[in-house]
């Protein structure tokens, strides 16, 4: 039985307020849009048609599932006690494991059935399978008996899911066949993706050696961990501009180097903070601003 800190007399509402925003870590949902829209934005270029219900179906679908993965996520980590230290844990917060779970499998079972709904209008099996090896893969980086993510697997998953196989099911939704236009922007989104997961363990060092969880932060340390996070955003910039050398994506692509602040900021910060893990709690969330202005810029690009 979890104890609830909701009902604990010493949490401001202020408090209580603050801890909720940080569970509920509301811009993360971004991760799950820019698939969906890169996706969509490069079936367009291809197509030049957009079929919005399609579109908007997916995106909400692909929302509730990863409400399900991170409410899943509180549930399974309150189960090996990895968050007895996280006070923004849903289930922390309210204390109600279960009650947690069935909502997060409510939510799966609405975006699945959202995803089988395009599948059914497509009469064609792939987009519904391609999101069911996502879901799959996001349950073996968590739940048990698999629990991946201790293992330090966690971000070669997250990059499938976000990258390869949300990417192109996004875009088999509308097209109904595959590009290597769309493998190349999948690679930068899952890239950039696992990039956020693995900012996010930075902080976590203490409370993940504790439980055993090897993060790759824990596993590389975090000075060399720092030093590889330029090479990664290296990668993303410079995948980006062949891609437009070899005509896969148009020039106004380019645009996408107006993140280089935001990935230069996110690296000196990390670099000079490494092992200051209370400082580190937030620096995910300039990797998702990061995320953002790289998929943001690629989708709309795309379009023109
Ligand atoms: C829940 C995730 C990260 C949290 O990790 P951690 O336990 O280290 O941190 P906190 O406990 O401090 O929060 C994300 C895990 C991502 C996973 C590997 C892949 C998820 C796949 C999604 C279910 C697929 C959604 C794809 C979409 C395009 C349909
Ligand atoms: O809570 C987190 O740190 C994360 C939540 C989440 O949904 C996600 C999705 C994709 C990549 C990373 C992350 C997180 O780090």
């Amino acid at each position: 039985m979890v104890k609830s800190l909701v009902d604990s007399p010493e949490l401001s509402p202020k408090t209580s307020r603050k801890l909720w925003m940080a569970a509920i870590k509301l811009p993360m949902y971004s991760v799950a849009i820019v698939p969906i829209a890169t996706g969509t934005a490069i079936a367009y270029r291809d197509t030049g048609a957009i079929n919005w219900s399609i579109f908007l179906t997916f995106l909400v679908s692909a929302i509730l599932i990863l409400v399900w993965e991170n409410l899943c996520n509180d549930v399974f980590d309150a189960e090996t006690g990895i968050d007895v230290n996280k006070a923004h844990s849903v289930v922390n917060l309210t204390g109600k494991k279960n009650v947690i779970f069935a909502i997060a499998n409510i939510c799966l079972l609405a975006g699945i059935s959202g995803v089988l709904a395009i599948s059914w209008l497509q009469q064609d099996l792939f987009v519904v399978s391609a999101i069911a090896i996502c879901c799959f893969l996001g349950y073996i980086y968590q739940g048990p008996p698999f629990r991946l993510g201790y293992q330090g697997l966690g971000e070669i998953l997250c990059f499938f899911a976000f990258g390869p196989l949300g990417v192109s099911a996004a875009y088999y939704s509308q097209a109904k066949s595959w590009s290597v236009g769309s493998l190349a922007a999948a690679i930068i989104v899952g890239i950039i993706t696992s990039l956020i997961l693995f900012c996010s363990h930075f902080n976590q060092v203490a409370d993940d050696l504790a439980a055993g969880k090897k993060s790759p932060v824990v596993r590389l340390g975090t000075k060399r961990s720092a030093q590889l996070l330029p090479w990664l955003c290296g990668v993303i910039y410079a995948i980006t501009i062949a891609a437009i050398i070899c005509n896969f994506f148009p020039i106004w692509t380019a645009i996408v180097l107006v993140s280089l602040p935001i990935a230069w900021n996110l690296c000196t910060f990390i670099g000079e903070n490494h092992d200051q893990a209370d400082l580190l709690l937030n620096c995910r969330f300039i990797a998702v601003a990061l995320h953002f202005v790289v998929g943001s810029g690629l989708s709309i690009s795309l379009i023109f």
